[in-house]
């Protein structure tokens, strides 16, 4: 087996998760750089939420390795993952709808800090995280909302606070999972360039079926089908590849 890439923000080698006797990741190795945006694309049924809950620690891999920048993550919990600096967003909204917009990236920026059982009158006048806060609504254009409670805002509004309390945490890698589903045309356009704004300083990861999205956003492409990586590259080398159009994109000039 190669060795990890120490060099990558995420390196991913010869990855296997099986469920009982069915092998659902079979052997993924990919390696994402510093910086870039890459998307993972593939038909229903891929592997590609698997694989996210295998590098973010929801689920532990059957074999292979997994390196968050050069260290070795591979069977870390989720908490200790995120403490390395990646955090991710869910295909289900992760926000609390009875907390405002503030109070929900304030518990994200408080506990990335590990200020849990600080009391909140004394968190209220830490300085420091008001202000990361702030910082966080701003990237995530909700300033204007941040009195509001989060479950009476849009749907779309509370997929950019759900990307908000993921960047929350600092973390040096994002990922992203399906940040486009339910959003209408109007609404994946505003959330394209909030994403391409969050994404200026960090690594991105995402999942995401909508390929419009994929291929204005990403700077690198990789295709799963069935458990396997079939290919890697720029949206125009995927795009040109005989492989991914066989297996995925079809003729319809995606
Ligand atoms: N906990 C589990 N136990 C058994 N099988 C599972 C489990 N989780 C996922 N699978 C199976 O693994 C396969 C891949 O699922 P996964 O959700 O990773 O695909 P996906 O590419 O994210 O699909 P989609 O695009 O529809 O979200 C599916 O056949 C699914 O039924």
């Amino acid at each position: 087996m190669m060795d990890i890439d120490r060099n990558a923000a995420l390196s991913l080698r010869d990855l296997r998760k099986s469920f009982g006797p069915v092998d659902i990741i079979r052997g993924v190795n990919l390696d994402v750089i510093p910086g870039e945006r890459h998307a993972i694309i593939g038909p229903n049924g891929a592997g590609k939420s698997t694989l996210f809950h295998l590098v973010s620690g929801q689920l532990h891999a059957s074999s292979g390795k997994i390196a968050l920048e050069g260290q070795d993550v591979t069977y870390m919990s989720p908490e200790q993952i995120y403490r390395r600096g990646l955090s991710r967003s869910f295909q289900i909204t992760n926000v609390f709808p009875t907390l405002s917009v503030f109070e929900n990236v304030r518990c994200a920026v408080q506990w990335s800090r590990g200020l849990r059982y600080a009391w909140w009158s004394l968190v209220d006048r830490r300085a420091d995280i008001t202000q990361a806060v702030e910082e966080v609504l701003h990237q995530v254009g909700l300033e204007d909302r941040r009195d509001v409670l989060a479950g009476l805002m849009t749907y779309a509004e509370q997929r950019a606070l759900e990307i908000g309390v993921a960047i929350a945490g600092g973390g040096r890698v994002l990922l992203l999972d399906e940040p486009m589903a339910g959003m209408s045309r109007a609404e994946s356009e505003h959330a394209t360039e909030l994403i391409r704004r969050v994404s200026c300083n960090r690594t991105l990861l995402m999942v995401e079926h909508d390929m419009s999205v994929v291929f204005s956003l990403a700077d690198r492409i990789s295709v799963l089908v069935y458990g396997e990586v079939i290919a890697t590259g720029t949206p125009e080398a995927v795009r040109a590849d005989v492989r991914v159009q066989e297996a995925y994109l079809g003729k319809d000039g995606h």
